[in-house]
This record gives structure tokens, C-alpha cells and sequence, in this order.
């Protein structure tokens, strides 16, 4: 067998040239299982991206603790928020495939759009060589992480970077590895925000809750905190929000070490202590709803709030596949098509 994937040899330099537009995501289970769920926590928890201890003790942790353990609650949890249409990342995800779709063949751009998750399906490895087969030679990667971070965006480029490594003719290639601060994304999510605010009036606070880190890998050069913190000062601005207005925190902590903070769940608890009673709460890390909001913010934080003695908590939805949002990705792509 040859060492390299080359051209189809039938079909030679024929119908090539086209131009592939690949939405990268996070992945989720494929039900809400014990079983579909070790599958993908064993992939997802494998990416030494994601977890930076050494190898051989993480193995021992990983398959000896928490693959035993952890499965089954995930997926008492995924089961909360499973709908007919499966899981809402995924359904989202295939919502703003086809909404992207549709928009640029609108404005007459000629590309295949495709979805491919990180972890699970439909693979990185499986979709990039269906798009070489189309014909396309020319690539655009869109990872759906606003804010960079090495265990997202990172471990998405690891993914492209692992399948081109055993073809022979590449495509050109094109890596977008952060928007935090575009002023389209920035727009998205003021009008989602302002939506809110128009229906429910000005909350207390408007608390913008950012999935979470070790707080060691900010130490060792990630720019993801810092490129949260910029989201949010650009957001308060275009909203005309005082810095005393919004809060910044993170959640979905994993394992023993310190986190980023303030840590979502904690500024929950103690905010009805301080008089805060009345928030909005947007996740402008997600750029679709997902257990990490469906569950842990609208789920279990409004709990931990209203335990607390908070009387009105409204979590705001991710972008989706709010036109805006749309909009945002054809912005984004557009220079290199
Ligand atoms: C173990 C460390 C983890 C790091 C670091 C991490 C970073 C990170 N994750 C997202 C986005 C998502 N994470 C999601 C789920 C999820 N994340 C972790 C762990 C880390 N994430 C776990 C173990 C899980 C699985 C759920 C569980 O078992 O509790 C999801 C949702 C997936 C879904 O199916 O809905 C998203 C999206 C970002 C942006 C990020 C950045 C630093
Ligand atoms: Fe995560
Ligand atoms: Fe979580």
C-alpha cells in the first residue's frame, strides 16, 4: 500500500479546485448512555491537550477512576437535555451547517460546507477525506470557538493536522484561530442580550459565564483568559453597561486543581447574599447550547441561585442559529474563499 493518500488516479485533475468550508465543534456522545458516553469521555480525556498530566499516571487515573465512575452520571445528565433530535450540540451544529450553506450559495459563493466534531462523529479524518474526494483543494477551517484555547482550537488543528499528515497532495489551507473580538460576533451577542433585555427589562446583573481552565495553563501561555475578558469589555461597551454592571466567571470545573475564576457556581451562591437577586447569564464561550449550558447554567446554577435566595435567573441561549450568527461565519470565511 502507498506510504501517502494521493489523487483518485481514474479520475486525475478532473472537476478539482473546489473550495471546502469545514465547521469544527466540540463533539458529544452518540446517546445519552453509559456506554456512548465512556466512548467519548475516553477520546475526549485521551487529547493530552486536554488533560496536561503525565501520560502514565492519567492512564491509571483516567481508566482505573473516573471511566468507572464518571459515564453513568454524564449520562443522567445528557438524558435531561436529550431531545428527539438527539443531542442539542449536535443538532445546533447541523442547523448552522446548512443555515451556512444556504447563505453563501444565496450570495453565489460556490463551497461545500461540512461539519466534522473533534471527538466522535462525524470525524475530522472522515470528513476531510469525503471533501478531497469532492474535489476540494482549497480549505477553510472555522473551529466554533469563539475565544482560542490550546484544549479547543488547539486540539482541532492537532485533529486537521494528525489525517493531512498521510496524504500526499494537501490542500491549501486556512486556520481561523480566534474571533473573541470580532465586531460581528460582538453584535451576535448584544442582540441576543438586548433581545432579553427588551422582553425582561435590565437584570441586576448581566453575568457572561465562560466554560473554565486550569488555571496553569494561563500560567504557561494560553491567551483563552485573557481573550474571555476581552469579550466581555467589548460587550459591556456596545451594550453601554457599566463595568460594575457584569461579571465575568467560568464553570464546568474538572478534576482537583484551581480553575479559572471567579467560578460560575460559587458567584451564584453568594450573589443573593450581596442583594443581587434579578440576573441574565449568557455564555459567550459556546457557540452552540450544549449540556454545559443547558444543564450546569440553566439547570443547576438558576438552582444553586434561587437556593441562595435569587428571585429572577434567566439564561440567555447560545448564538446558534441565530441569523447574526450565521452572518458572523460567511464574515469570517469570506477573505479566503
Ligand atoms: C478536562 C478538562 C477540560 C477542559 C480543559 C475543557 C475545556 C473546554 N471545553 C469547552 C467546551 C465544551 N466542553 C464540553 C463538555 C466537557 N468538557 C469537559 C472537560 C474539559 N473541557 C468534560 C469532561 C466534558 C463532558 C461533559 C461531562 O462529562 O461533564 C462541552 C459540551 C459537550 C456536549 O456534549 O454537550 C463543550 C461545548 C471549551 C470551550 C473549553 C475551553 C477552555
Ligand atoms: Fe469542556
Ligand atoms: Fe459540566
Amino acid at each position: 500500500m502507498a506510504k501517502f493518500i494521493g489523487l483518485d488516479k481514474d479520475k486525475g485533475h478532473a472537476g478539482r479546485g473546489k473550495t471546502g468550508i469545514l465547521l469544527l465543534n466540540l463533539g458529544t456522545p452518540d446517546a445519552p448512555t453509559p456506554a456512548a458516553v465512556r466512548r467519548y469521555l475516553a477520546e475526549f480525556l485521551s487529547d493530552p491537550r486536554v488533560v496536561e498530566i503525565p501520560k502514565a499516571l492519567w492512564k491509571l487515573i483516567l481508566h482505573g477512576i473516573i471511566l468507572r465512575v464518571r459515564p453513568a452520571k454524564s449520562a443522567a445528565l445528557y438524558r435531561e437535555v436529550w431531545t428527539d433530535k438527539g443531542s442539542p450540540l449536535m443538532d445546533i451544529s447541523e442547523r448552522q451547517t446548512q443555515a451556512l450553506a444556504e447563505k453563501l450559495k444565496a450570495e453565489g459563493v460556490e463551497a461545500e460546507v461540512a461539519l466534522a466534531m473533534r471527538y466522535g462523529n462525524p470525524a475530522v479524518g472522515d470528513v476531510l477525506k469525503r471533501l478531497h474526494n469532492q474535489g476540494v483543494d482549497k480549505l477553510v477551517v472555522l473551529p466554533l470557538y469563539p475565544q482560542y484555547a490550546g484544549p479547543t482550537t488547539g486540539s482541532a488543528f492537532d485533529a486537521i493536522a494528525k489525517e493531512l499528515t498521510q496524504w500526499r497532495y494537501l490542500p491549501s489551507l486556512h486556520f481561523i484561530h480566534t474571533y473573541h473580538d470580532n465586531p460581528l460576533f460582538i453584535e451576535a451577542l448584544a442582540e441576543s442580550i438586548e433581545a432579553d433585555f427588551a422582553q425582561h427589562g435590565k437584570p441586576q446583573k448581566l453575568v457572561l459565564s465562560y466554560h473554565g481552565m486550569p488555571e496553569r495553563n494561563l500560567k504557561l501561555g494560553d491567551p483563552y483568559y485573557c481573550f474571555c475578558i476581552k469579550t466581555s469589555r467589548l460587550l459591556a461597551e456596545r451594550l453601554g453597561l457599566a463595568e460594575d454592571d457584569v461579571i465575568s466567571s467560568f464553570q464546568s470545573r474538572f478534576g482537583k486543581a484551581k480553575w479559572l475564576g471567579p467560578y460560575t457556581d460559587e458567584t451564584m451562591m453568594a450573589l443573593p447574599k450581596q442583594g443581587i437577586t434579578d440576573v441574565a447569564v449568557a455564555c459567550p464561550a459556546f457557540s452552540a447550547d450544549c449540556l454545559e449550558t443547558l444543564e450546569e447554567i440553566a439547570g443547576q446554577n438558576r438552582e444553586f441561585f434561587e437556593q441562595a435566595g435569587g428571585k429572577s435567573f434567566r439564561y440567555i441561549a447560545a448564538l446558534n442559529d441565530r441569523p447574526r450568527h450565521i452572518e458572523m461565519m460567511a464574515e469570517l470565511v469570506r477573505p479566503y474563499l
